[in-house]
């Protein structure tokens, strides 16, 4: 992204933070919208390009710098592709071992053919708050909902997602894999596209 000096990553979580850091890698230097305030914006809209729109002009506006958001979430086939951009919200703000419970009591003896689910990314670059032209990526991962957690890496979800072209849960992969591999690392090498990188 050496189109810019800095870019201000515009989230609040501490996985996403790192995963996008190490894609960006030393190419621009990267703040994180926390720096600038601890305000998190409603994420109001009804898709995750929408939200990831408003999370980076709200980056963009409270920082003065370019903002790269992720809105990012699980869809899941047996659930009509709910928890979706719910996803951070659906056991209620109560956190990732809540939502991961939640979603393993909707999926009780629903059998692995009908587990299908896909990790879903947009990203959203606004050069400043009210850029008419944000660059907008999306990226899919495709895989299924374990019965029960299993690995100790990354965030969210991750150990309830079942990789199936590497035999193993999101949270299973070594980081580096899981960016190579991801929803994230799909939108990420799209952007690179956009603006011409690599
Ligand atoms: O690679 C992933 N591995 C596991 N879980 C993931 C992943 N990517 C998104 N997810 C889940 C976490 C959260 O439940 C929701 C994102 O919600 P989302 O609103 O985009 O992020 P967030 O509220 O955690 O932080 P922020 O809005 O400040 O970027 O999807
Ligand atoms: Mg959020």
């Amino acid at each position: 992204m050496m189109t810019f000096d800095e870019l201000v990553l515009a989230s609040h979580n501490a996985g996403k933070l790192k995963e996008l850091q190490a894609m960006l890698g030393d190419a621009v230097r990267v703040r994180s919208v926390g720096e600038f305030s601890d305000v998190e914006p409603e994420e109001t809209g009804l898709s995750f390009i929408e939200n990831a729109i408003l999370k980076a002009r709200n980056a963009a506006r409270v920082s003065g710098l370019p903002a790269l958001a992720d809105d990012s979430g699980l869809a899941v086939d047996h659930l009509g592709g709910a928890p979706g951009i719910y996803s951070a919200r659906y056991a209620d703000g109560q956190g990732d071992a809540a939502n991961n419970a939640k979603l393993l009591e909707a999926l009780r003896d629903v059998p692995d053919a009908e587990r299908g689910a896909q990790f879903v990314c947009a990203l959203a670059l606004v050069r400043h708050a009210d850029d008419p032209l944000p660059i907008v990526c999306e990226g899919l991962w495709h895989g299924r909902i374990l019965h029960a957690p299993r690995g100790e890496h990354g965030f969210g979800y991750d150990p309830l997602f079942w990789v199936p072209e590497q035999h193993c849960s999101s949270a299973e992969l070594a980081p580096a894999d899981k960016n190579r591999l991801s929803h994230r690392a799909r939108a990420m090498a799209q952007l690179r596209a956009r603006l011409g990188l690599a």
